[in-house]
């Protein structure tokens, strides 16, 4: 087979070669027995043509050698590249060395050099090889390529959260709220920026398209239809560029030896060209990147190494025009400074309209298509995931084969479903596409596949617990696997490269996407339950026998307590799960649950063990999912429970609060916890934004509005009070401050005794997020100290302009240090707090009236210990006795309002100090009961004679 002949569309194991001018390939050492893209000798990324004209240095190492290893004894990349290829590639005139290259100069004119160039770049970009597609045969990209949601910036939350939870909670609103950007368009200034787009860097998680976006570029330009102001497109990814990272070169030579057909094209002719540099895979750079480093390139004959020239070509010493577009995931992104990059871009894979485009041209046949769409609509989960292209390719891949074979069985609904199917589709392909004419059933592992993915699910799940999602070669000897066996289940498990830092170097590997390594990281778990694999169940959970037996919930599970009580067994790795932080085993949990299911079980038989599971069973592991304690336990990770029970087919909670939603007397309605973990679900993702979240309002327990809490993530207004707020809810409140689309204006967390500082703390993360778009925050009788009103000022200080109204009144020990904090917030130039109110307790009064349109809301003074609030709406403009100055008020009106909180006349003295160096925003503020005599107020007071004092109400 042509080494360039197979490459596909669908998983991309590893970072292709984008390079495609020469006729070398590492070859592979495995055959790809998979047929998914980018394995042994395989690349996805590229679209060779097979031919005359051929074309690719694939340097993906997948025989996992380091190339240096690999090619000891040749000089340079491009002896080694010859190396690789052999005699027939030699004889031909596409590759050749640097230090020839550079002589060749002929008097060829550049437009036809250039030209030459485009149509061998056309020739890479036009085709990809469809992953179902057992033939082999490719399709052309632009049959098959869907527009892409690409935006500008990234998205907040990209590195905290898993990411498929980060699909379900973000995907729906982004879709709303951001601009597209065409990649054609990618380097085209927005009408409003000045500046022009030079560097551009393009995050994305796997799977999500980045690499199919920059094949369309290159092929819509080679095609004359888009970005014809560029000359030349240099197209790299960083795998080819780790094969030459020792060696010298000068960034003419990079050119010529990477791309043959610009060899004609001399240093003179490069300076008049425009070029565009696209650098693919930045995740998989085993380049130092050093921006430091002062060595500075400005000649393009140069020689230096490849990090240097990379470095100064994006800093803009060498080649200051030329373009730059670098492509990452999001964890390796950080290497480029920001202050070299013009526009940052994020790919965030396919919208709900992109998704349905995706399968229409994916398949010729309508009814096809259209069946596959509606089948994904019929799933919440499925339909989420198909945000990411690469799950579409899995999806399209399963379902095409049962709708088109002679199927049995309903079609997965369920993740864990299309993941089962997909793994024996998967092991189909590859039994057909090497032992062509022995078709097998797919429901018909052999002992040998079993091995491996055994093995490769030991391997996930060993790495899932410790959060690692990256090995190297002794992780995959420590679960028996050698490295041929990895690439040759290559659809599952392939290496990439990756430096994990400068002195220690080796080959990493990873699951192609995150959600396969939990997958198969349940099925393992499952099997060692099943098999009774106490060592591995006990090492995962911890000895359930000593544990259960003193705790009352399990008391008669435990009497009945083994490893084959499958409920016990759940119920536990749950409780586990729900610990986590991040949610690092949500979705293996999700998959736990749904190979219970009879289904998957007769699927994947074999691989889990004989198991029978009586529906008593099944009826017992929904219960227990049903009455989880979740104290202590964040209600994200809450929510998580709901979506086992879908996975578990079991739709009754999804239906109960369908009804709730449709109901007249809600707050009548007594909701269960597990409920109130599904409605906060169902409002986080629902397309309208909730006004006002009242916790108060809803008729369950303490526990219930704690898992209700995730709501606020797409509402206006939270009413979070009396509801014991502790640290884990003030990070799911504070991530919906810091989304990218924040809707919350209004919070009120107030009467949560046990907030203190540390949620303050936590709280603070939110409101120094330049997406917050908070006006009030209401804090009173939460146990506060001094403490929190340092964290708070940082926060404010850092993005002052959004809160108009802060409550820390009463039985908050705030004391004079805490005002002397806040105090520092107030001087700050960017301050937007107009008013601080003071209440009794001095001998002034006020008539203050500031002019029409101004509302002050939620006057709150204490009565007997009970909260009365008032809202006053000030109309019109009458004058204040008290400060001369309020004619000049703007519209605009916060309060500040600290009432009961310890002060002292120090107090007095560091808010005159305050209002004296930053006098202009301040309209109201309010002292109320705190002992206060009029000496102590005296200097402020004596601001009144200040022409710029503006304070309209001091009570
Ligand atoms: N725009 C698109 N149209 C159709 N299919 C797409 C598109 N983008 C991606 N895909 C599908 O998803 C697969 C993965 O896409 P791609 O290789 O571009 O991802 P990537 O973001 O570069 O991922 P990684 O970071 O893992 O390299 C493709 O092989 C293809 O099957």
């Amino acid at each position: 087979m042509d080494q360039c002949e197979d490459r596909e569309e669908g998983v991309p194991p590893s970072k292709s070669t984008l390079c495609g001018e020469h006729e070398s390939q590492t070859k592979a050492q495995s055959p790809e027995l998979w047929g998914v893209p980018g394995s042994a000798g395989h690349n996805p990324k590229t679209n060779p043509e097979p031919g005359p004209e051929p074309s690719c240095v694939s340097l993906k190492s997948n025989v996992s050698k380091d190339i240096g290893e690999d090619f000891k004894g040749c000089s340079s990349a491009a002896e080694r590249a010859s190396a690789q290829c052999g005699e027939r590639s030699r004889s031909r005139a596409g590759l050749q060395t640097a230090s020839q290259s550079s002589c060749v100069q002929t008097d060829v004119g550049l437009q036809e050099v250039l030209d030459e160039h485009k149509i061998s770049l056309r020739r890479r970009c036009e085709r990809v090889t469809e992953g179902s597609d057992e033939t082999g045969s490719r399709t052309l990209l632009n049959r098959i390529y869907t527009e892409l949601y690409i935006t500008e910036g990234q998205s907040e939350e990209v590195h905290t959260q898993h990411e498929v939870r980060q699909l379900e909670t973000a995907s729906k609103m982004d879709a709303l709220h951001d601009a597209p950007i065409r990649c054609q368009h990618i380097f085209k200034a927005f009408p409003d920026q000045q500046r022009p787009i030079r560097v551009v860097l393009t995050n994305g998680v796997a799977g999500v398209g980045k690499t199919f976006s920059v094949q369309k570029f290159t092929l819509d330009w080679t095609e004359g239809l888009e970005n014809q102001h560029v000359s030349v497109v240099v197209l790299l990814s960083f795998r080819e560029l780790n094969l030459i990272r020792d060696e010298q070169y000068s960034l003419l030579e990079l050119l010529h030896v990477f791309h043959p057909t610009l060899q004609k094209v001399t240093a003179e002719k490069l300076a008049v060209s425009q070029l565009l540099f696209i650098f693919d895979g930045l995740d998989e750079s085993r380049l130092s990147l050093d921006f430091t480093n002062r060595k500075l390139l400005s000649d393009v004959t140069q020689k230096s190494s490849v990090s240097q020239l990379l470095t100064n070509l994006i800093q803009g010493n060498l080649l200051p025009s030329a373009l730059v577009w670098i492509t990452s995931r999001p964890a390796a992104a950080n290497q480029i400074p920001p202050t070299c990059v013009d526009r940052l871009t994020e790919v965030r894979g396919f919208t709900d309209a992109q998704k349905d485009e995706y399968f229409r041209r994916r398949f010729s046949d309508e009814e096809l298509s259209s069946r596959i769409i509606s089948h994904m609509k019929t799933s919440r989960s499925l339909h989420i995931m198909c945000s990411i292209p690469v799950f579409c390719w899995i999806t399209a891949t399963v379902l095409e084969h049962m709708l088109t074979t002679e199927q049995r069985g309903e079609l997965p609904k369920t993740l864990t479903d299309m993941y089962s199917h997909f793994l024996l589709v998967q092991t189909k392909r590859k039994k057909n596409k090497y032992h062509e004419g022995h078709e097998t059933s797919p429901q018909e592992l052999t002992e040998a596949d079993r091995e491996v993915l055994l093995k490769l699910g030991r391997l996930a799940f060993e790495h899932l617990e410790k959060g690692n999602i990256m090995f190297y070669q002794e992780d995959l000897e420590q679960c028996g696997l050698d490295v041929t066996e990895a690439s040759v289940y290559s659809g599952v498990c392939t290496e990439i490269f990756k430096r994990e830092c400068v002195i220690f170097q080796k080959p990493v590997y990873c699951f192609v996407h995150l959600s396969i390594q939990e997958f198969l990281a349940a099925v393992y778990m499952f099997h060692c339950h099943t098999n009774r694999k106490t060592e591995v169940v006990e090492g995962f959970l911890g000895n359930l026998r000593e544990e259960y037996k003193n705790r009352s919930f399990f008391k008669n599970m435990f009497k009945s307590y083994s490893f084959t009580s499958l409920d016990v067994f759940l119920t536990k790795v749950m409780e586990k799960s729900l610990q986590s932080k991040n949610g690092h085993l949500d979705l293996f949990v999700r998959f736990l649950h749904g190979l219970c299911l009879e289904s998957n079980q007769r699927l994947l038989v074999g691989l889990l063990g004989q198991t029978e599971i009586s529906p008593g069973t099944i009826q017992r592991v929904i219960n227990n999912l049903k009455e989880m304690n979740s104290d202590e336990i964040s209600p994200d990770r809450s929510i998580n429970i709901f979506h086992c029970l879908m996975e578990m087919n079991d739709l009754s909670l999804f239906q109960e609060i369908q009804e709730f939603l449709k109901s007249e007397n809600r707050s009548e309605k007594e909701l269960s916890e597990i409920q109130c973990s599904a409605l906060a679900f169902m409002l986080q993702m629902s397309e309208e934004v909730l006004d006002d979240l009242d916790l108060q309002e809803y008729k369950t327990s303490e526990q219930g509005r704690l898992r209700l809490i995730p709501a606020v993530r797409n509402c206006r207004k939270a009413g979070l009070t009396r509801c014991g707020l502790s640290e884990s809810h003030c990070e799911v409140v504070a991530s919906a401050l810091k989304s990218k689309h924040s809707h919350l204006t209004e919070l009120d967390m107030s009467y949560n005794y046990n907030l203190q500082d540390s949620g303050v703390k936590l709280l603070c993360a939110g409101l120094e997020s330049p997406n917050c778009r908070l006006e009030t925050l209401r804090l009173s009788f939460c146990g506060l100290s001094e403490i929190s009103c340092d964290y708070l000022a940082a926060a404010l200080k850092s993005n002052p302009s959004h809160l108009r109204e802060l409550d820390l009144s009463s039985n908050n020990k705030l004391q004079d240090s805490g005002l002397k904090h806040l105090c520092g917030f107030l001087e700050s130039p960017g301050c937007g707090l107009e008013t601080l109110r003071q209440q009794s307790n001095t001998n002034i009064h006020t008539s203050s009236k500031t002019q029409s349109n101004i509302q002050i809301s939620s006057t709150a003074s204490m009565n007997d210990g009970k909260e009365k609030e008032e809202d006053s709406d000030i109309q019109g403009s009458q004058g204040c006795s008290l400060c001369p100055s309020c004619h000049r008020a703007r519209g605009v009106v916060h309060l500040h309002r600290l009432e009961r909180c310890g002060l002292s006349e120090i107090s007095c003295d560091y808010l005159a100090a305050a209002l004296k160096s930053n006098p202009s925003h301040l309209r109201e503020l309010d002292l109320y009961g705190n002992n206060l005599k009029d000496p102590d107020v005296k200097q402020l007071s004596d601001l009144q004679q200040s022409p710029d004092y503006r304070l309209e109400k001091l009570e």
